[in-house]
């Protein structure tokens, strides 16, 4: 057996976000998102699950920062909701909203936590979303202002920034996939929100240099790993396409101010064109200070003519699932890490979001979710070899602190090292939360 043993200087932490936590939806002047709209619209998600209560952490905080610091975290990366702060998405601010995440974020630091906040993580203000959401430009400067007025609220308190969370998914999973609210399947509107997701982010940027701040600034983009099936080229150009489709298509513009110019040309070929606009590119380009990186699942991938968007299609090599139904693949983490050192370079990264849905649940007051603790393990193997590897990884953070509402799965699929009873709001720490606070002490493991 093998001793994996990390750098005392990395920062290990725990990941959630606003809609999948706070519950509170109508309390205190906050306004509604899309995500209030979807999860209340029938059959959009499992067993009709909505984030009206949630995990009720917008009450219950002060308990799930009392589980942080038993943990040992050195960070805590969490998202606000938008609507909570501007419950129009601009104009009157909601002082309540203010209120309640200087108490959340105080608590954070009297405990010795830093705080690492992300300002989108998918609940965009339903009275924007009824302007055309990110598909109309002034969402964008509704965006820029928001954040601006978070940069200064917080200035001195939160110095570890997030722009966008899984922009891929806000725009492709969202309105072209349609599983993620607000439901639309269109290629066109997708790759347009895609546009303007990263035009916000870059502007974002901008303004966060403009006010001279001290601290950090990155985007946390989703990935996967898409392994070809063969060495036929077909099938690698096929995995090629639909990796490029989370990570090129996202980072390309933000550390080369261009898109990958093969996917350009795809897309056209589906009759799909980029909005760009005079000056957009370099509005992008922005220098962030470090890249988030989450990484669930990686599969094989081979070749198949007039098949989805990338002529494309999985190949089961039946390797073992989560209880989501995700392949366990490690390597794909690896892959994933290498391949965005190779292509842009030694970019601080942090690991936002890394982690596992398995579902059990308590029994005598136990949860054995020896699963979730082998994926752990398996995961930050990988995070090691990529390290060792020149990969510049500065955190792991996983996902997730608490069992919370997994978006169209609703609150069916846990992956939370806390266990959260629904009913009774009760959290049980789960095996996999002794296992990483015994990691967090020591930094080291047997593989
Ligand atoms: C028809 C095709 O559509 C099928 C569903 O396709 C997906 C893809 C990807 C996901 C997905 C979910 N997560 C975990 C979250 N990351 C952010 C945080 O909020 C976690 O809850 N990452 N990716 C879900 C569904």
């Amino acid at each position: 057996m093998a001793i994996i043993q990390f750098p005392k200087d990395l920062k290990w932490g725990t990941a959630t976000a606003s809609y999948q936590i706070e519950g509170a939806a109508y309390e205190d002047g906050r306004g509604l998102s899309i995500w209030d709209t979807f999860s209340h619209t029938p059959g959009k998600v499992i067993n009709g699950d909505t984030g009206d209560v949630a995990c009720d952490s917008y009450h219950r905080y002060e308990e799930d920062i009392e589980l942080m610091k038993e943990l040992g975290i050195d960070v805590y990366r969490f998202s606000v909701s938008w609507p909570r702060i501007y419950p129009k998405g601009r104009g009157e601010i909601n002082p309540k909203g203010l209120e309640f995440y200087h108490k959340f974020v105080d608590k954070l630091l009297e405990n010795g936590i830093e705080p690492m906040c992300t300002l989108y993580h998918w609940d965009l203000p339903q009275a924007l979303q009824d302007e055309g959401g990110w598909n109309n430009r002034e969402t964008i400067d509704a965006f820029v202002t928001y954040a601006e007025t978070m940069f200064r609220e917080f200035s001195g308190k939160i110095k570890s920034w997030i722009t966008l969370n899984e922009p891929w998914c806000t725009s492709f999973l969202s309105n072209y996939e349609g599983a993620h609210a607000p439901g639309n399947t269109d290629l066109q509107l997708a790759t347009n929100i895609s546009h303007h997701l990263l035009l916000a982010h870059g502007k974002a940027v901008k303004k966060y240099r403009e006010m001279g701040l001290d601290g950090e600034i990155g985007y946390a983009p989703n990935t996967t790993w898409l392994e070809p099936f063969s060495n036929r080229q077909e099938d690698i150009d096929a995995s090629r396409r639909e990796v490029a489709w989370y990570l090129e298509w996202f980072m390309d513009p933000v550390f080369k101010g261009e898109y990958p110019q093969f996917m350009v040309d795809w897309f056209e070929k589906k009759g799909v064109t980029l909005p760009i606009q005079e000056g957009d590119l370099e509005e992008i380009k922005q220098p962030i200070d470090f890249m988030g990186i989450n990484y669930y699942t990686g599969r094989v991938c081979r070749y198949k003519e007039d098949n989805g968007l990338f002529d494309s299609e999985y190949v089961d090599l039946r390797y073992d699932l989560t209880d989501i139904g995700w392949p366990i693949y490690p390597d794909g983490f690896y892959s994933v890490l290498s391949y965005i050192t190779e292509r842009y370079g030694k970019v601080p990264i942090y690991i936002t979001e890394n982690g596992s849905c398995y579902n059990e649940e308590p029994v005598d007051g136990r949860v054995k979710d020896e699963g979730r603790i082998e994926y752990l393990k398996q995961h930050l193997t990988a995070l090691n070899r990529a390290m060792d590897s020149g990969v510049n990884i500065k955190g792991y953070l996983t996902w997730s602190l608490m069992d919370n509402f997994e978006w169209a799965e609703g609150y069916s699929m846990r992956f939370g090292i806390v266990f959260v009873d629904f009913n009774t709001l009760e959290r049980t720490k789960k095996d996999s939360f002794y296992w990483y606070k015994n990691f967090l002490n020591a930094k080291w493991f047997e593989a």
